[in-house]
C-alpha cells in the first residue's frame, strides 16, 4: 500500500514520515527531496530562480514518477502538493492519504526558527507575519487537505496512532 501524508508546512510530514515507513519496514520517500534530488538544485533556488510555476511543474513530474516506482511507501507531499496539477486526484486514486491537521499556532512555534528555509514562508520577518501567511495559506488550501480519507489531529499523531487509524481503515473500506 502506498500511504501519502499532506498538511501545512511544519506539520510533521517528513518527521512522521520516516518514523512510519521504518515501523512498517517500507522505502520513505520526501517529495522534496525527491525533487531536489531530480533538479539537482534546492527547492529555494527552484522557486526563486525558475518560479513557483516551474516548481509546480517538478513536484507534478517528481510525485508520478515516485508512484510509479513504489507500489508501496510511506511519502511525506510537499505542502502545496495536493492543490496543484491534479496531484490530489492521483493520491486518492493511487493509494491512502492522510492528512496531518495541526493548529496555526503550533506551526508558528515549529516554524519561527526555520520560516527563512521555506520559500513561501521567506518575508515573514516576525512570528505575528508567519501566523497571518499560515493562516492565509491554510484557508486557501483546507478544502484540498480536507478531502484525505483519514485525519490526524495534533498533537496525537504519533506513528502509532497513524498505525491504528489505517489499520481500521483498511479493514473496514
Ligand atoms: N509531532 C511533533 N511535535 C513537535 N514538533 C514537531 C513534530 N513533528 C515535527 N516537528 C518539528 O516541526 C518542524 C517541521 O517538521 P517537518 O519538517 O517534519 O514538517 P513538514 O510537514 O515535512 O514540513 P514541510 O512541508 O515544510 O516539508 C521540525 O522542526 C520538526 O522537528
Ligand atoms: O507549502 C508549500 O507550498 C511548500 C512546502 C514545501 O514542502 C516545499 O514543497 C515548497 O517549499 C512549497
Ligand atoms: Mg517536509
Amino acid at each position: 500500500m502506498r500511504l501519502y501524508l499532506i498538511g501545512m508546512p511544519g506539520a510533521g510530514k517528513t518527521t512522521l514520515g520516516r518514523s512510519l515507513a521504518q515501523s512498517y519496514g517500507v522505502p520513505f520517500v520526501d517529495l522534496d527531496a525527491e525533487i531536489v534530488e531530480r533538479e539537482q538544485r534546492s527547492i529555494s533556488e527552484l522557486f526563486v530562480g525558475q518560479g513557483e510555476e516551474y516548481f509546480r511543474q517538478c513536484e507534478a513530474d517528481a510525485l508520478r514518477a515516485v508512484v510509479a516506482r513504489y507500489p508501496v511507501l510511506v511519502l511525506a507531499t510537499g505542502g502545496g502538493t495536493p492543490c496543484f496539477h491534479q496531484n490530489l486526484e492521483l493520491l486518492l486514486e493511487t493509494g491512502l492519504t492522510l492528512y496531518l491537521a495541526v493548529p496555526v499556532p503550533e506551526l508558528v512555534r515549529r516554524l519561527q526558527h526555520a520560516a527563512s528555509v521555506r520559500p513561501l514562508l521567506a518575508a515573514t520577518p516576525d512570528a505575528a507575519a508567519l501566523e497571518v501567511r499560515l493562516r492565509e495559506t491554510l484557508a486557501a488550501r483546507q478544502r484540498f487537505y480536507e478531502r484525505a480519507p483519514l485525519r490526524c489531529t495534533a498533537p496525537t499523531c504519533s506513528p502509532e496512532v497513524v498505525r491504528r487509524l489505517v489499520a481500521r481503515y483498511s479493514t473496514t473500506a
